[in-house]
């Protein structure tokens, strides 16, 4: 097994550095080739190791059924397309990879770094196309206006906001035609349909692959060889190959593990985990803290140090090291009595909160909002706008000089 895995492990190098270097003649990065051979060998490394990995455990690569707290899950992991194989299976497919955000950056170039023939479709000389640009794409090469890519694909990676997913629908919908496959990042288009409107062609497969972190993280955990975790869906299998598609493109775009859902699943429960405590209950119950802190005569640093600063710098690393438990016994006694006590309090107070959150992610309250919002031209500095409201709160303005006092500190990362 061990020889195998070795062996496939070379043959995929070897593929991956043929297939990329046509590519590399063209992109303006110097260091590309070097970065990118890194890249393939980590990746092959990775693949090798964690296929040796799942032999050992189940004798079958790939697919794990895995008790989560007494439920059976399904988990397919990348062990099962080495890439010699997910760049066969993909020989003859085109990637269009429509948007350029967070996910486009992060699923493109990992797609990319995999060995995949890959196009970028965004609105021409917006910031997405500079960004882009600078990312290597390539005008008339391997970044197109949308429509364009939209015809050169054939697997259509619809990343573009779901705001936009929704606005540009009646231009994108006529160019998937039969035998194209239709993926998204998120159930949004399709599970709130009636504000969307995106309603796919009935003759082509329609998939799901949803990374679960940022798109920044897609890119850096795929760097460092490892993988993020995604959920992967089918909404509609008209060749009865969709859910190996979804499994093999989630592999290509930097998935580690991929977990079973369904297009509503993820919907509700990633804009639920988004507004709460991913985002916006974080940043409430930070803010709410500090500032009793600060009624209370504490200086900003004081009040950040024990709010923000322990949390994400000691305490909140170690709960996702090795469970809340971990973190409790990691602290005083003191700190765990207490801790205890109030543990309940909190809860019994947020779960109304979060129940009524559900609702209105379930009820489409959430979506048509969001809809309106970034539906508008102005959306970006709409955006940034209120987050400059953020940014300019005592307590992060504090934050920057308590950061400033790190070791590694870097003010143009600021
Ligand atoms: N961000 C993340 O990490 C995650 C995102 N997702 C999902 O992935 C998808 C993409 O999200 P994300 O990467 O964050 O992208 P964004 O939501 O930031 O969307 C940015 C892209 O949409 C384009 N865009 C916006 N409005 C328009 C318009 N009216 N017409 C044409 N293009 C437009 C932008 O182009 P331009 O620059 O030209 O405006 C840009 O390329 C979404 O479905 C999201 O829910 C899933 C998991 C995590
Ligand atoms: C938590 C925000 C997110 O859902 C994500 C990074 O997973 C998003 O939509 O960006
Ligand atoms: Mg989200
Ligand atoms: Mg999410």
């Amino acid at each position: 097994m061990a020889s195998l895995a070795s062996r496939s492990a070379t043959q995929a190098l070897r593929n991956t550095a043929r297939r990329a270097a046509p590519r590399l003649v063209s992109a303006p990065i110097k260091s590309q080739a070097a970065s990118y051979s890194l890249l393939a060998k980590a990746a092959v490394a990775a693949n090798a190791t964690s296929a040796q990995k799942t032999s050992s455990i189940e004798g079958a690569r790939g697919i794990k059924t895995l008790d989560f707290a007494g439920t059976k899950e399904v988990v397919y992991e990348r062990s099962d397309w080495p890439l010699a194989k997910l760049q066969d299976y993909f020989k003859d497919d085109t990637l269009a990879l429509i948007g350029y955000g967070s996910q486009g950056h992060g699923q493109g170039l990992n797609a990319r770094d995999n060995g995949l023939n890959v196009i970028v479709g965004v609105r021409k000389d917006g910031e997405s196309w500079k960004q882009a640009m600078e990312d290597g794409w390539v005008p008339g090469e391997t970044l197109f206006p949308i429509e364009e890519a939209i015809k050169k694909g054939t697997i259509i990676m619809n990343l573009l906001s779901d705001a936009a997913q929704s606005q540009t629908w009646h231009e994108v919908a006529p160019l998937i035609t039969k035998g194209k496959t239709l993926y998204f990042s998120h159930g949004f288009s399709i599970v709130y349909k009636e504000d969307t409107k995106v309603i796919p062609p009935s003759d082509v497969d329609v998939i799901l692959v949803a990374p679960k972190g940022s798109g920044r993280t897609v890119r850096t955990l795929f760097k460092e060889g490892r993988g993020i975790n995604s959920s992967v869906a089918v909404f509609q299998d008209v060749t009865g190959k969709a859910k190996e598609k979804a499994i093999a493109l989630g592999v290509g775009i930097g998935s580690g593990y991929m977990y079973d859902t369904t297009f509503e699943k993820e919907v509700y429960s990633d804009l639920y985990g988004e507004r709460g405590v991913l985002m916006g209950a974080i940043q409430g119950l930070f803010l709410a803290q500090y500032q009793v802190l600060r009624k209370n005569g504490h200086s900003p640093s004081e009040a950040f140090n024990e709010t923000v600063e322990e949390a994400t710098q000691s305490l909140y690393p170690l709960i996702g090291a090795k469970g809340m438990d971990y973190m409790f016994n990691a602290c005083s006694t003191t700190a765990r009595r207490g801790a205890l006590d109030w543990a309940p309090v909190f809860e019994k107070a947020n779960v109304p909160i979060f129940e009524q959150l559900y609702e209105s992610v379930k009820n489409g309250t959430e979506t048509r909002k969001s809809l309106e919002f970034n539906g508008r031209s102005t959306y970006r500095q709409d955006l940034a706008a209120e987050l400059e409201v953020i940014n300019n709160q005592e307590i992060w303005r504090a934050g920057k000089t308590v950061r400033s006092l790190r070791p590694d500190y870097k003010p143009e990362s600021e």
